[in-house]
C-alpha cells in the first residue's frame, strides 16, 4: 500500500484518482511515498526514506526546497496551467477593483442601513466612487506564462491595449497571445508606458523585489498595480509610499503583510486567485495522475525539479535519478551490464544539475542490481519497477 500525505485540503476529486486499494490518502501519516501540496511552507521539513514524490496542486513551487529534494531523490511536480484561468478571472476583477473603487462605495452603501433615505444618500454621494474605464487604457503584463497569456488575450477582448514582458517566454505561449499583443524586450517599457500593471512570474532570490521604489518612478503618475503572483514580487514598502505620494492610485495584492494591510487605496484579497472549485479540482486530478504515474511507472511529467521523461517498457523498469555528470550514464548500463542483463531500450534526460535515466531490461534482473548502481559515483536514487 502506498500512503499519500495530503498537507492542505485537497479536492475529493483529485485523491478519488487514487486505487484505493493500492494507496492510502491521509494528512496525518508517517514516511508517506508522496506528497500532495499547496501552499503549506515545507522548507523545514525533514523527509522520510520512503519518499518519491511531492505534487504541488498548483503552480508556484516557492515554498517547496526543489533543490534539496533533487539532492534527495525525491521528485517535485506541480501542475501548469490548471488554475490558470481562476486566476485571470480573478487579475479581470482586479482591474476593475484598482478602477472603479467598488470596495469603498459597497462598503459606503452597506454603512446606510437604518438611515432615513438610503436611495437620496447614494445618489448624492455617488460622485466620490466614480473612476476610470480599462478599455483603450494600456494594461502591461510582467511574465506571459499560462496565467498572464491568458489575461494578454481576456483583457485586448475588453478594449485594453496590452504590452507583455518575458525573457523565457516559451513558443506555446507565445503562439496562444493574441497578434495584438505587443512584446517588449525591454522592462523599463512596461513600467514607462502602461495605466496598469500586473505581475505574473515565479517568485525565486533573483526575483524578489521585481518592483521597488525605483522601478515605481519610472511609472506614469496614477498607475494602478496587481500583484497575484507572490507579495516578496513587490516590495510592499515602496508601493506603500508610492501611494501616500500619489504615484500609485491603487494596489490589488492577493498577499497579506502588515505593511499593506489596512491601508487606504490598497486591496488585500487573502490568496484567493486559484480558490475556485474548478481550479482546486484541475490541480488536484493533475496532481494525483503526475504521482500515480512516477509511482507505478516511473514516468516524470511537469517536474520542477527533474527532467521529462517517459517509456512504455517491454520488461522490467530500472529508474535512477543520477547527477548530470559525465560518465555516470555508462557506469550504471556497465553495471547493469556486468549482472549479464541487456538493456532493451533506454531514456535519458536532464534538467540542469540533475538527470534521470531508464532502463527497460527483459529476463531475471538478479536482487544485487540495485546496490551496484547504487555505488555508482553520482547516482542518487535506484528505483526497480515490475
Ligand atoms: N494567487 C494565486 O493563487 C496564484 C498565484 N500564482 C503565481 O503566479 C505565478 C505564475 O503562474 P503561471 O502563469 O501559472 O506560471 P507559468 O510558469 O506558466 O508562467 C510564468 C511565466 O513567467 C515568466 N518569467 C520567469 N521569470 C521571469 C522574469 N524574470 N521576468 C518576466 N517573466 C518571467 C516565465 O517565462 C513564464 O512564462 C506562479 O509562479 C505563482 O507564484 C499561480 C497560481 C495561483
Ligand atoms: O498555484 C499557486 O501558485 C497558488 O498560489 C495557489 O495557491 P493555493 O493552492 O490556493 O494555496
Amino acid at each position: 500500500m502506498y500512503k499519500i500525505q495530503t498537507l492542505n485540503k485537497i479536492s475529493e476529486i483529485g485523491t478519488d484518482v487514487f486505487d484505493k486499494s493500492k494507496y492510502s490518502i491521509s494528512d496525518d501519516c508517517a514516511n508517506p511515498e508522496a506528497i500532495m501540496v499547496r501552499s503549506a511552507k515545507m522548507h523545514d521539513m525533514q523527509f522520510g526514506d520512503n519518499l518519491l514524490a511531492i505534487a504541488r496542486a498548483g503552480a508556484g513551487v516557492n515554498n517547496i526546497p526543489v533543490e534539496r529534494c533533487a539532492q534527495e531523490g525525491i521528485c517535485v511536480f506541480n501542475t501548469p496551467g490548471a488554475n490558470s484561468n481562476a486566476v485571470k478571472e480573478l487579475a479581470i476583477c482586479a482591474l476593475l477593483l484598482s478602477s472603479r473603487k467598488i470596495v469603498e462605495a459597497a462598503s459606503w452603501a452597506a454603512s446606510l442601513k437604518g438611515t432615513p433615505d438610503a436611495p437620496k444618500t447614494v445618489e448624492g454621494g455617488k460622485s466620490k466612487f466614480a473612476g476610470p474605464e480599462i478599455a483603450g487604457k494600456t494594461l502591461g503584463i510582467i511574465g506571459l506564462g499560462a496565467i498572464g497569456g491568458k489575461i494578454a488575450n481576456a483583457a485586448e477582448a475588453l478594449g485594453m491595449k496590452v504590452i507583455g514582458y518575458d525573457p523565457y517566454l516559451s513558443i506555446g505561449a507565445a503562439l496562444h497571445l493574441e497578434p495584438s499583443v505587443k512584446i517588449v524586450t525591454d522592462i523599463n517599457e512596461i513600467y514607462a508606458n502602461s495605466d496598469y500593471i500586473t505581475i505574473h512570474m515565479p517568485y525565486t532570490p533573483q526575483t524578489k523585489n521585481t518592483i521597488d521604489t525605483d522601478q515605481i518612478a519610472m511609472m506614469k503618475d496614477g498607475v494602478r498595480l496587481i500583484n497575484l503572483a507572490r507579495g516578496e514580487l513587490i516590495n510592499s514598502e515602496a508601493v506603500v509610499k508610492a501611494i501616500a505620494d500619489g504615484k500609485v492610485a491603487k494596489y490589488v495584492t492577493d498577499f497579506a503583510d502588515d505593511v499593506v494591510l489596512g491601508v487606504e487605496n490598497v486591496i488585500v484579497l487573502p490568496h484567493l486567485g486559484a480558490s475556485t472549485p474548478e481550479s482546486e479540482d484541475n490541480c488536484a486530478v493533475m496532481a494525483a495522475e503526475e504521482l500515480i504515474d512516477y509511482i507505478e511507472n516511473g514516468n516524470i511529467k511537469n517536474s520542477v525539479n527533474l527532467p521529462n521523461a517517459s517509456m512504455n517498457a517491454v520488461g522490467t523498469k530500472i529508474c535512477v535519478i543520477h547527477k548530470n555528470v559525465p560518465t555516470t550514464i555508462a557506469s550504471i548500463t556497465t553495471a547493469v551490464g556486468n549482472e549479464g542483463i541487456n538493456i532493451e531500450n533506454m531514456v535519458n534526460a536532464s534538467k540542469k544539475d540533475f538527470a534521470y535515466t531508464m532502463l527497460d531490461v527483459t529476463g531475471d534482473v538478479p536482487p544485487t542490481v540495485e546496490g551496484k548502481i547504487n555505488a555508482v559515483d553520482g547516482v542518487i536514487r535506484v528505483r526497480i519497477i515490475k
